[in-house]
Parts: C-alpha cells; sequence; structure tokens
C-alpha cells in the first residue's frame, strides 16, 4: 500500500515508521522544514527507544521518506493518515485548526480515490468535518475512517507494533475493510466500529485510564491518613481480574500530552450535550491537587516557610523513558516552589532541554548530573521514576545534601534502599516508611 502520514510528532512518526516496516511504501510530510530536515540526516525529533534504528533501515530500503510538499506526498496514495495536533485550547476544548488546515490541503492534493484517516484524537463528530471539508473542495472520491490511536510515549514502536486492539470507525464497508487488512499482521483484535463510537471510544478510554490514577491517589492520601499502605492496597486489588494491576500506581499524578488534555476535552464534549461530567471533572482536580501535596509535605517538613531552601528536583520528564515534556507535574511543581522563594536544582537524564525550553530560565539551576542537583540542597524532590534515579547511592546522595530529605512523588525506593540513612523520607500513601519527622497514627475512631 501507499501510505502518506500528515504530521511527525510522535503518534505520525511512529505509525509511519512501523507501517514502513510492515513493508508499504511511507511518506511522512510535515510543515516544519527543521524536523524534516532532521529527518532526512537521520536524526529522530523525538526521544523514543528503537525508533531510530527502525527509521534508518526502512530509510535504507527505500520504503520511507520524509517530505515537506505535502501535494506531492498525496498524489497516487492509497491511504492518507492525519496524524496533526490538537492542543488545547484555553476553554479545554481541542484546537481543531490542525485538522481543518490538513483536511484542506490534502482535498487540494488528492487526483484519484484515497481512503483518508484520522489518527489524531478529535471530538465526537470531528471526522464528520473532516469529510465535509474535503467533499466541499474536490470532487475525487474518497473514504472517512477513524482509526484511533492508543500507543504511550517510552513504549511507542512496542505499542504500535503489538498493539491491544486496532479501532476502525467507518460508515464504509469497504474502506474499513482496507484499512483492517493493513493491521491484520499486528493483531487479531480489529474492531470496527461506527465513526462517532470510535471518537469516543478514544478519549473514554485515556479519561478512564486517568480516572484509575486519580482513584489511586486519593486511596493513596487516606492510606497516609489512617497508616496504611498504598502499594500493598494496589497490589492486592491488582490480583482481581476485573480490576487488575495496571495504572494503579499513586505518585503526584498523570501528566503528558494527552490525559490532561483529553480529560478536558471530554468534559467539554460531554457540556456541549448539556452533560455534567461530575466523576471526571473531580479526577482533573484531584490531578491538580496532588502535584501541589509535594510542596505541602515540604511544607510541614520545613514548617511552613520554604523562602531561602535550596530543593533539588530529580525528574523533569512527565514520565520515564522520554524527552516529552507536556504538561510535566514537574512545571507546576518548581513554579510553585520557586513562588515560595526556593533555590531550585534540576535535572533529568533526557528531558533538560526541553523542559528548559518550556519552562523559561527564571532562576533554576540546571544541573548535568543528579548528584550536582543534589549538592547542598535542603531536600530533594524525585518527580520522575528514571531508572538512574533508582539506582542511586543513598549514602552518597545523603552526604552531598545539606540536609538529608527526600520526598519521593514515585514511590521508588523501598524500606531496604532506606536502611542504614538518616533521611527525612516521605513518599506517596506509605506512612509506615517515614523516617525522621515521626508523625503518630491517629487513633481510628468508629
Ligand atoms: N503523543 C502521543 O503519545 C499520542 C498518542 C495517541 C494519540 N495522540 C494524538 O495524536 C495527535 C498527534 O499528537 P502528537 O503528540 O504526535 O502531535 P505533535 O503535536 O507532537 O505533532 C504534530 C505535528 O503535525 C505537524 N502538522 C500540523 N499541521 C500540519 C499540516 N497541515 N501538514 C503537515 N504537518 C502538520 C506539526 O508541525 C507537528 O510536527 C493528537 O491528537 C494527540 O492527542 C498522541
Ligand atoms: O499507574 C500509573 C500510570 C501512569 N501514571 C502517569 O500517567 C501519565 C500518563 O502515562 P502513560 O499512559 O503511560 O503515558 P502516555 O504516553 O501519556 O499514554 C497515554 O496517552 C496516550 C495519548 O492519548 C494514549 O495513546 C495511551 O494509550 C495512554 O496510556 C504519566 O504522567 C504517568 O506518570 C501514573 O501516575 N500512575
Amino acid at each position: 500500500m501507499n501510505i502518506t502520514v500528515i504530521g511527525t510528532g510522535y503518534v505520525g512518526l511512529v505509525s509511519g515508521i512501523c507501517y514502513a516496516e510492515l513493508g508499504h511504501t511511507v511518506v511522512c510530510v510535515d510543515k516544519d522544514s527543521s524536523k524534516i530536515t532532521a529527518l532526512r540526516s537521520g536524526l529522530i525529533p523525538i526521544y523514543e527507544p528503537g525508533l531510530e534504528e527502525l527509521s534508518a533501515r526502512n530509510t535504507a530500503a527505500g520504503r520511507l521518506r520524509f517530505t515537506g510538499d505535502l501535494k506531492e506526498a498525496v498524489r497516487g496514495t492509497d491511504l492518507v493518515v492525519i496524524a496533526v495536533g490538537t492542543p488545547p485550547l484555553p476553554s479545554g476544548e481541542a484546537d481543531l485548526s490542525y485538522i481543518d488546515g490538513a483536511a484542506d490541503e490534502i482535498a487540494d492534493a488528492l487526483d484519484g480515490y484515497a481512503i483518508v484517516a484520522v489518527k489524531s484524537t478529535v471530538p465526537v463528530g470531528t471526522n464528520e468535518r473532516v469529510r465535509d471539508r474535503i467533499r466541499s473542495r474536490t470532487d475525487m472520491p474518497f473514504d472517512s475512517v477513524s482509526l484511533p490511536e492508543f500507543l504511550r510515549e517510552g513504549s511507542a514502536v512496542r505499542d504500535t507494533l503489538k498493539p491491544d486492539r486496532i479501532v476502525i470507525g467507518s460508515d464504509s464497508r469497504a474502506a474499513a475493510e482496507k484499512v483492517a487488512q493493513l493491521h491484520k499482521p499486528l493483531t487479531d483484535r480489529i474492531m470496527i466500529t461506527d465513526i462517532r463510537s470510535a471518537e469516543m471510544l478514544k478519549y473514554a478510554s485515556n479519561a478512564f485510564l486517568a480516572t484509575k490514577i486519580s482513584f489511586i491517589n486519593e486511596i493513596a492520601n487516606i492510606c497516609e491518613k489512617v497508616g496504611a499502605d498504598v502499594t500493598q492496597v494496589a497490589e492486592g486489588m491488582g490480583y482481581d481480574r476485573r480490576i487488575g494491576p495496571a495504572f494503579l500506581k499513586a505518585g503526584i499524578g498523570y501528566g503528558g500530552s494527552c490525559f490532561p488534555k483529553d480529560t478536558r476535552a471530554l468534559i467539554q464534549i460531554a457540556g456541549h450535550v448539556e452533560y455534567d461530567f461530575k466523576l471526571l471533572s473531580s479526577v482533573v482536580e484531584v490531578n491538580r491537587d496532588q502535584r501541589l501535596r509535594m510542596v505541602q509535605k515540604l511544607e510541614t517538613i520545613f514548617g511552613g516557610d520554604l523562602s531561602g531552601k535550596t530543593v533539588a528536583v530529580w525528574g523533569l520528564a512527565f514520565k520515564p523513558e522520554t524527552d516529552d515534556v507536556r504538561e510535566a507535574p514537574a512545571l507546576e511543581i518548581m513554579r510553585n516552589l520557586i513562588a515560595r522563594g526556593v533555590k531550585v536544582k534540576a535535572y533529568d537524564p533526557i528531558a533538560l532541554p526541553n523542559f528548559r525550553g518550556l519552562f523559561g530560565e527564571s532562576g533554576v539551576v540546571w544541573c548535568d548530573h543528579a548528584m550536582e542537583a543534589a549538592a547542598g540542597a535542603d531536600a530533594l524532590c524525585l518527580l520522575t521514576e528514571w531508572e538512574e534515579f533508582a539506582r542511586a547511592d543513598l549514602q552518597q546522595l545523603q552526604s552531598t545534601m545539606k540536609q538529608p530529605v527526600l520526598i519521593d512523588g514515585r514511590n521508588v525506593f523501598k524500606e531496604e534502599d532506606l536502611a542504614g540513612t538518616e533521611f527525612v523520607y516521605y513518599s506517596i500513601g506509605r506512612p509506615s516508611l517515614n523516617q525522621g519527622v515521626r508523625e503518630e497514627m491517629p487513633v481510628l475512631q468508629f
């Protein structure tokens, strides 16, 4: 099949390269010329394990190329995949201007029948809007397909080559079948739905996963007050097959380019049909508060006043194995610390340049090594569970810090790791591990 992918962000790049890996001829298009220049010289603009090798192999085999010329890329193609961004507007609604722009350009470029599939996460009704837009500009025949994407950053290649399911929403059985054939080598679990259900299913999946996270974070907050351990609670819950163990890791809340944006967009989608999605509004609120609990923990330790303190931050990416910092919890936590007069020293193994670009200078000391950030600090906040941090020498860490205060926002360390250290240690929902500042467990009233 000849495939044209519009947009070389995470979704466009990973799916384009993976379609080439399946033996198809793929052209990836982006209007950001710096990305195309980088891609043409073999550089992958995102940090995604395994992607560079895959891209190099398929480019060398002549199955994959990159261009800024959408018209040329669409000419003679069988399938056009739209994978442009749908970032949030200030209202929380998805900004569809990139989708509209791509639809118009595709319409003007079509020179024969093609299937137009939308992989971007879009509100219900958007595929119909794309279809109408294209139809209003061209007489060329085409079919519309909603093809929601479920990959996770950091494991995007694996998720794409071994997906849990493929969802295809279309009102053309023939087009749906062609797209199903394309994905057959990846999985047997291919579901064909109507267009609106496919669009809704994507938001519902992200909203449900975000709900699991906010749920376990609230359980963690209660665990801290009643003297229970959330990791044991989550493990025991996860053995129940109806619940499952995934997405029950308590921490500082979810971030990234999808959950924060898509939960807010779904609340707006519901609002447009006069439905108040109360549960999801609470999920969003809990997530916002969860980030700030890091700052509150520091305030508890330092008696309320943080001004003049030096706090080291380990981990800036919204999760490990990515350099993506969109909606990373570290952004809000660091802004709060700085507003309280804290001097912040920050380190991340991969995401620091991106984070620095987004955060601005703001008096942060950016560090090249984890121990350099910790040197002389009154406290250390661990915000991303990079493997490097789990392997850190806590004795060395203690000796390099001014005060051994460790707030573990991702529950990376275990009791045995802390043995023999003098850390004032707080994590999330594990009060029995708290060291240094002993809090009396409340007498429980019945
Ligand atoms: N990032 C993820 O992990 C992920 C996973 C599943 C779904 N999604 C969804 O997929 C969509 C894309 O997300 P992303 O993170 O890959 O996006 P991104 O913002 O990282 O990249 C989008 C790219 O599209 C390009 N673009 C925009 N308009 C264009 C046009 N008319 N022609 C050519 N290029 C154009 C931009 O220059 C940019 O490089 C979003 O709707 C997102 O919600 C993202
Ligand atoms: O138990 C958990 C699991 C995740 N997280 C946090 O949740 C966020 C999102 O994590 P993850 O889902 O692994 O990353 P994404 O790459 O954002 O992927 C999500 O968003 C994508 C974009 O829509 C979807 O395609 C994926 O299916 C969906 O998992 C991160 O901040 C994680 O730290 C937790 O706090 N606890």
